[in-house]
């Protein structure tokens, strides 16, 4: 035996000697001269982290972190112990107040922590929770309690989950990703926290958005949760209160921009697929500055969405479809719609774009019927009516720009408010994609009643609850009840008081993103095209029956997520095949893919949804 050998030996024993220790005796031990000794670990990576012997948590220095194969495992601001106590110290007094999001559940922020040890503990546990009690826990995970679990985050930041690449990995992306203990890695959920649901700027502690969608894909999808990332690219943060905060764990410093910024993207999209390269990667929340820009750089060489511009586009068109089926209208009357959109980020011209596509293929999918159907909306942003009038239009909403000569007919200019937009246009549909709670006022409500609809529909699709340009109680209060009303997070019916019912709709991307991914994962598509966007959202349109749509019920319940998730996962994979993407997925090659029917898909995305099961396990020696 070698003298380095040996020493080892004796520094294991030592090691063991001490663990039989009190816990006392032991934490002296760290603090004692002896102490400073260095202690010999047999594990590295998450093996460290997830052993409470061993784990320092923020506290690892970046020398450590390397020398552990930690880097990228945890937040990247090196935290001291004391530091580590006031973090710790000043989550535990916020947790009254901050446990509060809206009336309806004030312990929304302690059940998120119940759930999440529970996820730390014991994962097929925690999924069979959450798909068995979805409607419960789906506000719990996800919108809205997920809103305030993303601005408390340093707070409430124990065990790390997934993956944090930040400005100064710079040149080592390519190796720290192999420190991600999977061989196998099916889907990313990727944000850089610069705006999360309607919360802003929210940097590194916007890695909660990431979990929650993956725990979507994990309970609505069937993704096997050991083959889900959550990532964070920290590229600094713009949030003044973030940035002069002690306790943050992100970068303290503004965000990179311009060149740097793509570099560190580019960078991250290389790495992941170099280790994994039929990973699919979702973006998720980036300030819209970047989600277009971004979208455009990769859709066509990677495997690849942006969920708030393309998931949130075909939700919105299968909920539109269905209000203008809800009129007792075929859905071919689309194009006549007159719509007013409040918003024009990443998710209202992405919803736009998508809208306009749809009526122009209804018309005879040419240059003219494309041109035409512009004209059905009017865009609000903070500054009012979006025309050519203005100054330096953002080039996204340029081609929603009103005409000037158009509007003075209509009694309209250049940043009129939203009330006299809706005065105005009389408009069928008024959505919010604005993140300003309350925005469809008391007036703009009223306003709505000059209507020409039949039934006009109200979508307030933004986050988190507080964010919602109305509730549903105030829309039916001003409107009564011959109306759609749809909301981004979940509100609870209203009782009109007559013995009916006014329906609220959760109109929320969640709905498409998990079958968008699945979808993909099983055709083996290598990119995402508009197609099978496009059938996604045909499919989740068709899901909902003409007795619900009447009734103003245009989206499926949150309790058969997991079915719809499955027929909009079996409908991406069909036009895949049609559009002559599929490759195949593990057995299942292009050409055997090629040759099922509709049953057979639907039957072959079913197959292969994870569910949680314990496995029988078995011992065997290395
Ligand atoms: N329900 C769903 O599935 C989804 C909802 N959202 C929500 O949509 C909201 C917006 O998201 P992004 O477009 O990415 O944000 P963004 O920040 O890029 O865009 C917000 C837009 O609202 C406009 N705005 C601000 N104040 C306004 C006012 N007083 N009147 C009219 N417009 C105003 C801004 O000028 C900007 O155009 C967020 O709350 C987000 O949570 C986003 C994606 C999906
Ligand atoms: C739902 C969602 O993706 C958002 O609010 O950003
Ligand atoms: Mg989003």
């Amino acid at each position: 035996m070698s003298n380095f050998s040996r020493q080892m030996r004796l520094s294991s024993s030592l090691i063991k000697r001490l663990q039989r220790r009190s816990s006392s005796a032991s934490m002296r031990s760290f603090t004692t001269t002896e102490g400073h000794r260095p202690t010999i670990v047999h594990k590295r990576s998450t093996d460290i982290l997830h052993d409470p012997w061993f784990n320092k948590g923020t506290a690892f220095s970046m020398t450590e972190r390397d020398r552990l194969d930690l880097r990228g495992l945890l937040p990247p601001n090196v935290m001291s112990p004391e530091q580590q106590i006031d973090r710790f110290m000043a989550d535990l007094k916020r947790l009254e107040v901050n446990a509060r999001d809206g009336p309806s559940d004030p312990y929304a922020l302690a059940k998120w922590r119940i759930l999440n040890r529970l996820h730390d503990r014991n994962e097929t546990m925690y999924f069979q929770v959450l798909i068995a009690k979805i409607a419960e826990y789906a506000p719990i995970v996800y919108t809205p309690t997920v809103g305030l679990v993303c601005q408390n985050y340093s707070g409430l930041f124990r065990r790390p989950r997934g993956m944090y690449f930040s400005a100064s990995d710079r040149g080592e992306m390519m190796s720290m990703v192999y420190n991600w203990p999977a061989d196998q890695v099916d889907m990313i959920v990727v944000t850089d926290g610069s705006r999360i649901l309607g919360l802003g700027d929210l940097g590194v502690q916007g890695i909660g958005i990431s979990i929650g969608k993956l725990d979507l894909y994990v309970a609505a999808a069937g993704i096997n949760p050991q083959r889900v990332l959550p990532v964070m690219i920290d590229v600094g943060t713009n949030n003044e209160m973030l940035l002069k905060d002690p306790l943050y764990l992100g970068l303290q410093e503004h965000r990179l921009d311009g060149e740097e910024y793509i570099q560190v993207i580019d960078e991250f999209m290389e790495a992941v697929f170099t280790r994994w390269p039929n990973v699919i990667v979702q973006f998720e929340d980036f300030q819209s500055k970047w989600a277009f820009k971004l979208l455009q750089r990769y859709r066509n060489t990677y495997r690849m969405f942006n969920d708030d511009v393309q998931g949130t586009a075909g939700v919105a068109i299968a909920g539109l479809l269905g209000a203008v089926r809800a009129q007792g209208k075929p859905m071919i009357d689309f194009p006549k719609q007159k719509i007013v959109v409040a918003g024009a980020g990443s998710a209202g011209i992405g919803v736009l774009n998508a809208a306009r596509k749809t009526m122009a293929r209804m018309l005879g999918n040419n240059e003219y019927a494309f041109e035409s159907a512009r004209s059905q909306f009017w865009v609000v942003d903070a500054k009012g009516l979006i025309t050519e009038d203005r100054e330096n239009v953002d080039p996204d909403a340029l081609p929603f720009a009103r005409k000037v000569k158009e509007i003075g007919r209509q009694g309209l200019r250049e940043g009129a408010s939203l009330m006299e937009v809706v005065q105005q246009v009389k408009p069928d549909v008024l959505l919010g994609l604005s993140a300003v709670g309350g925005l469809f006022s008391k007036e703009v409500l009223e306003a709505l009643k000059c209507s020409t609809s039949t039934r006009p529909a109200i979508f307030a699709m933004s986050n988190p609850t507080k964010n919602a340009e109305c509730t549903p109680e105030e829309a039916f209060s001003v409107l009564g009840e011959n109306i759609i009303f749809a909301s981004g997070s979940p509100f609870n019916d209203v009782d009109l008081g007559n013995g009916h019912i006014g329906h609220c709709n959760q109109g929320n991307n969640m709905y498409l993103f998990p079958g968008i991914g699945l979808g993909t994962l099983l055709s083996g598509s290598s990119i995402i095209s508009d197609g099978m966007l496009q059938a996604a959202a045909e499919c989740l349109a068709a899901y909902m029956t003409e007795e619900e749509v009447l009734k103003g019920i245009i989206y499926p319940s949150i309790s058969s997520i997991r079915d719809i998730t499955k027929e909009v996962a079996a409908a991406v994979v069909k036009e895949a095949i049609e559009e002559d993407l599929a490759e195949g997925y593990r057995q299942m090659d292009a050409r055997e893919l090629q040759k099922l029917s509709q049953e057979e898909i639907v039957t072959y995305v079913k197959d292969n949804m994870w569910s949680p099961e314990y496995p029988t396990l078995v011992y065997k020696k290395d």
